[in-house]
């Protein structure tokens, strides 16, 4: 299997690492416009093979998308990450550009490639990537759901001092502010998270997790790239060993949840074919307000991108 991962920055870089060291892929080709920069991270990550003991060959190419003919999977990471007191959507104008010309070029070397979308703002730059493809929207999605999650489940491992290993949640809508966290559907060993823990405590967790970009971006001067990056390497994972995991994962809905024509993060099974399956499920009252609040943020931004376009 060969995988393209397009932007050799920190995600990117961190994804590429994940795959080689994992074997998830025979090939990762690390694609960035910067000169020598990809060609840099590609052997660093190749020198580490002997000492971690795989064989996953790493490429790096500047811009040169002939090297990327092929691929199986490509990742899209390319584009500028926040800096403090940025929101998401302030990256619009800088990477809808990036994200289209880069989604242009890798169709074009690898026209059965499934794309998963990391650059933000995530759930618009999926729409960008999914338009500019013109792929079926079993092969364009995004990735913001494992790494949301994740947050969570690590927050509620420390809350609840026990092994992360055992927190299974689900989350969807935006990746953002309006994402939508789901105790109901959040257990430890099999237990409802309701019983463990109290109401406050999990508000509280559920609001961390909703500000966890935001809260690294404070700390680190720039965003995350450990968990982003390993949460595109397991989508790809699923991906080429046909997994079927269940994961939140950003797609266009087409009727599923009453919303047609957004894209937002749902759970679906992940396969050989991408998204072989978006999963439905009964949300109450509240959920489903939260889940339209998501919707409606993520098509404002949707609508900003289709007003740049028309003035360009
Ligand atoms: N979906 C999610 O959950 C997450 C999304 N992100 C997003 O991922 C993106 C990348 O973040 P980082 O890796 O931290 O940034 P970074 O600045 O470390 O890396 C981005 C790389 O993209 C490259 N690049 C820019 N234009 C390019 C082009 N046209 N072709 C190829 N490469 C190009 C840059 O040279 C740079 O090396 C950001 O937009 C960030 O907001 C970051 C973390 C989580
Ligand atoms: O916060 C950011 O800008 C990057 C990101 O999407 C995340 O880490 O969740």
């Amino acid at each position: 299997m060969k995988v393209t991962v397009v932007g050799a920055g920190n995600v990117g870089a961190t994804c590429a690492d994940v795959l080689a060291y994992r074997e998830i892929a025979n090939e990762v080709v690390l694609v960035d416009i910067k000169e020598g920069f990809a060609e840099g991270k590609a052997l660093d990550i190749w020198q580490k093979a002997p000492i971690n003991l795989y064989d996953t060959r790493t490429v790096g190419v500047t811009n040169d998308y002939t090297k990327t003919a092929g691929s199986d999977v490509v990742v899209i990471t390319s584009g500028l990450p926040r800096k403090p007191g940025m929101t998401r959507d302030d990256l619009i104008s800088t990477n809808a550009g990036i994200v289209q010309s880069v989604t242009e070029n890798i169709v074009k070397h690898s026209p059965d490639a499934i794309i998963i979308v990391v650059s933000n703002p995530l759930d618009v730059m999926t729409y960008a990537a999914h338009i500019t493809s013109k792929l079926p929207r079993t092969k364009v999605m995004g990735m913001a759901g494992i790494l949301d999650t994740a947050r969570y489940r690590a927050f509620l491992a420390e809350a609840l001092n026990v092994s992360p290993k055992d927190i299974q949640a689900v989350l969807m809508g935006g990746h953002g502010d309006t994402m939508v966290p789901l105790p109901r559907y959040t257990t430890v060993g099999g237990i409802p998270v309701t019983e463990l823990i109290e109401e406050d405590k999990l508000n509280a967790i559920v609001d961390r997790t909703k500000n966890g970009g935001g809260e690294l971006v404070k700390l680190m001067g720039t965003s995350a790239w450990y968990a982003p990056g390993s949460a595109a390497a397991q989508m790809v994972e699923a991906i080429v060993r046909d997994q079927r995991r269940v994961f939140p994962v950003c797609v266009k809905l087409e009727g599923e949840y009453g919303i047609d024509g957004v894209y937002l993060g749902v759970p679906v099974i992940l396969g050989k074919n991408g998204i072989e399956k978006i999963i439905e499920l009964q949300l109450n009252e509240d959920e489903k307000q939260l889940l339209e609040t998501s919707r409606g943020h993520v098509k404002e931004v949707m609508d900003a991108l289709d007003n740049m376009a028309a003035k360009a």
